[in-house]
């Protein structure tokens, strides 16, 4: 059976919430968002006409796909028990179809997406993704379209550890010369060196000195600056000639600064990265997305001893070769990031007085907001100039699933005039029965898919949970080095190319999680254009401007075409082999501790900010004090790997339970200069506690190995505890 949780508050008692003609129940704060907040075009009759025709038509279908999956994984439970010791390859895949785990793999299956922006299709770069309940990282995403290569390259790890204090002239020489080297490698001159130039100028529609390689599209002036605006492979850079700075004083050329476009898209995320459980948390969100459509977001916020007021980019102007104007993006373009099949929210009850599924709500509301965007009249000023909503939808377990998401737009659609397949879907590719049978479903999405991505995070914890019962599996540090993972990146590339997407949508890989390891994702990240992606994500703006970089060094469309004519390059059966040991006992006491701590210590310092606090992103120090991207998907792997251990007796509930206390007293060292936090010990009987030690202890039995009905019940009973303070 699934957990979806009975939740015990809401902002209002059932009798304060609004009813529609149809019965549906609607909490008064989102009610209000409803009444005051839909572009002119949607009435409220309207949207919860819509939102009721999903109840009654997909809510079933969900409800029966989640009791499949259980269905599913108890049958291989089953099947593990059975046979355990080594898996026999053919057997194993045999028994995998025989109870529809595994779909026939279609013939041959091409995408027909059309209304696609040249940011998914044509122009490979970073993807940014984002909480889209935190404002002002919302609209610092949505800025994050150009980026100051030169800040980045100086402020972050990438020349030794980040330095503070006046500007460092030597420090400083290291970027400026990495650059060079860089626009020798990208944008070489015909007959010098970057490093060599004294002046860029423009003559006769041309840069002088002349570029070998690259496009020269036109320049822009400010009182003290020039901007030069070059393309290389589908991506802009923009070199600034300022002599009154520090910088451009002490340069050759005058060179202050490049700007390089960065965030080409980005996701706004309602799912892993954000932690929403109730109307009030749910209408902030929508209220930022509304916001981002609209245009009209702003953020104020004091960073040090200044107020800031941040607001969306106006697009640049340049002037083109021949004189002309030419305005240019400085907005990445947005996506939105459902949530999956599996929760649902005690913002709307049924007229039976259930909870409807989140993502029901979800997929209304962001389009319904997005029309905001699709009204618009001028093309520029749009976030998609082709009239496109871009939906990620996650966590979907296999082709069935996808068609039920398609079929959720396309009911939206027809219910806000909206032409068939406005709304473009993104595929996670970040469970196991979706990577098995990812060709059946691309092709269940084939005529509004405009993403895969490889959600290796997720996929892993879904790859423990599926086999839980196989064995111990490896640990977390190993997991990337096994051939299930190399197998699921390969065919991830290898069937979107299969089915066309080149040219038309994205094949993504997934996130750098070590915020501050910028130079070694420098170093690494090039790995992706490199396999085929034509983007990946990145955690901040700055990660998305260093990782631009690597899509001038590597043709990613060019790639793609070279890989599509190499064929294949794993198989279902690598896809299928199970990282687990025969033998536990080659792992040392020491290394068995170090192992549940370090699990522990991320699950306990996500979930402390989560439930206390409702932050559903944060970066958490390791047991080695590496800021970690902590969100669901990374508990979820701990939370499985716990689960694991457990279960096969790798270790002892009680080995677990000191591990937790100890890393609770880590974590709690690492918060005291957070004012809002509430310590984890001496007590050890708070609800952040309660619920870190569920996600332990409890992983096995949790639906797919989610972390969301535990978080979700600990945070609704966290904020009824604030609540009842505050009365
Ligand atoms: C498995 C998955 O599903 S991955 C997808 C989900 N994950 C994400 O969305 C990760 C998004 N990233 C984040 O939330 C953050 O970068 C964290 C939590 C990892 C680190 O946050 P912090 O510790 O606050 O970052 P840090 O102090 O280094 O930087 C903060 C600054 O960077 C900016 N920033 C950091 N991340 C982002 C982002 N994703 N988008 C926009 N701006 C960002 C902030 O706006 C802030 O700048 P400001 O002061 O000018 O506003
Ligand atoms: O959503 C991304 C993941 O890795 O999981
Ligand atoms: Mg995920």
């Amino acid at each position: 059976m699934s957990v979806v949780p009975v939740l015990p508050s809401d902002d209002s008692a059932p009798a304060t919430r609004f009813t529609t003609a149809d019965g549906l129940q609607i909490s008064p704060s989102l009610d209000a968002f409803i009444k005051s907040s839909l572009p002119a075009s949607i009435s409220p009759e309207n949207f919860y006409f819509c939102l009721n025709d999903l109840v009654v038509n997909i809510e079933p279908r969900i409800r029966t796909a989640l009791i499949t999956r259980d269905e599913i994984q108890s049958q291989i439970d089953d099947y593990h028990r059975k046979n355990p010791g080594p898996i026999d390859a053919a057997k194993y895949e045999a028994f995998l179809q025989s109870i529809n785990y595994l779909f026939p793999v279609p013939e041959s299956v091409t995408v027909s997406t059309s209304g696609v922006d040249e940011e998914i299709a044509t122009i490979p770069g970073p993807q940014l993704v984002v909480p889209v309940n935190n404002a002002r990282f919302a609209l610092n995403a949505a800025n994050a379209r150009w980026g100051s290569l030169y800040s980045c390259l100086y402020g972050t790890d990438v020349f030794g550890p980040p330095i503070k204090g006046p500007y460092d002239a030597s420090r400083g020489s290291q970027v400026t010369s990495w650059v060079r080297k860089w626009l020798d490698d990208v944008l070489p001159l015909e007959e010098e060196s970057h490093a060599q130039v004294t002046s860029y100028e423009c003559e006769g529609g041309e840069m002088k000195p002349k570029m070998k390689q690259g496009k020269f599209l036109g320049t822009r002036e400010t009182t003290t600056a020039k901007h030069f605006l070059l393309e290389n492979n589908g991506l802009k850079i923009e070199i600034v000639v300022d002599k009154t700075t520090e910088v451009g004083k002490a340069d050759t050329a005058g060179v202050s600064d490049v700007l390089v476009e960065s965030a080409i898209s980005t996701i706004l995320d309602f799912e892993d990265s954000v932690a929403a459980v109730d109307a009030d948390d749910k209408v902030e969100a929508y209220r930022n997305w509304r916001g981002l459509m609209v245009g009209d977001l702003e953020s104020k916020f004091m960073k040090g001893e200044k107020e800031v007021t941040r607001t969306l980019n106006a697009n640049k102007t340049f002037v083109g070769p021949a004189g002309e104007s030419l305005e240019i993006r400085s907005r990445s373009l947005l996506l939105v990031r459902n949530v999956g099949h599996l929760m649902t929210t005690p913002s709307v009850l049924d007229k039976s007085g259930n909870e409807i599924g989140e993502g029901l709500l979800d997929a209304v509301m962001s389009v319904a907001l997005a029309k905001f965007d699709l009204e618009k009249e001028a093309r520029l000023a749009k976030n998609s100039p082709e009239n496109s909503v871009y939906i990620v939808k996650p966590k979907m377990h296999g082709p069935e699933e996808v068609k039920i998401a398609c079929e959720t737009f396309d009911i939206v659609e027809r219910h806000f005039g909206l032409p068939s397949n406005t709304v473009k879907l993104g595929i996670m590719d970040e469970e196991r029965r979706t990577s098995t049978n990812l060709k059946a479903c691309i092709a269940a999405a084939s005529s509004r898919v405009a993403f895969i991505n490889t959600g290796f995070l997720d996929r892993t914890g879904d790859e423990i949970h599926t086999s839980m019962e196989a064995g111990p599996f490896v640990r977390k540090k190993n997991m990337k080095a096994q051939p299930w993972i190399t197998a699921y990146e390969n065919r991830n590339v290898d069937i979107g190319l299969a089915c066309g997407f080149t040219g038309k949508a994205q094949i993504g890989k997934g996130m750098w999680a070590m915020p501050d390891l910028l130079g070694k994702m420098l170093e690494e990240k090039i790995g992706h254009p490199r396999a085929g992606a034509n983007c990946a994500w990145v955690p901040s703006p700055t990660a998305a401007t260093l990782h631009a970089t690597h899509y001038h060094r590597v043709d990613a469309l060019k790639r793609q075409g070279e890989i599509a004519e190499g064929g294949n390059r794993s198989t279902l059966q690598q896809l299928l082999t199970i990282p687990v040991i025969e033998d536990p006992s080659v792992w040392t006491a020491e290394e068995k501790i170090e192992e549940i701590e370090n699990s522990a210590q991320g699950i306990l310092g996500y979930a402390v900010r989560w439930v206390d606090q409702g932050i559903g992103c944060s970066k958490v120090p390791d047991i080695n004090n590496v800021g970690l991207m902590e969100d669901r998907a990374t508990c979820r792997i701990s939370s499985q790997l716990l689960a694991n251990w457990l279960h096969h007796k790798v270790v002892t509930e009680e080995e677990v339970l000191t591990a937790m206390k100890k890393m609770a007293e880590v974590v709690d060292r690492q918060n005291a200069g957070d004012d809002k936090y509430e310590p984890l010990a001496p007590s050890f009987d708070g609800i952040a506690w309660r619920a870190a030690c569920d996600l332990a202890l409890k992983g096995r039995t949790q639906p797919s190995g989610y972390t969301e009905p535990i978080l979700h019940l600990a945070r609704l009973e966290k904020k009824q505890q604030q609540s009842l303070k505050l009365k």
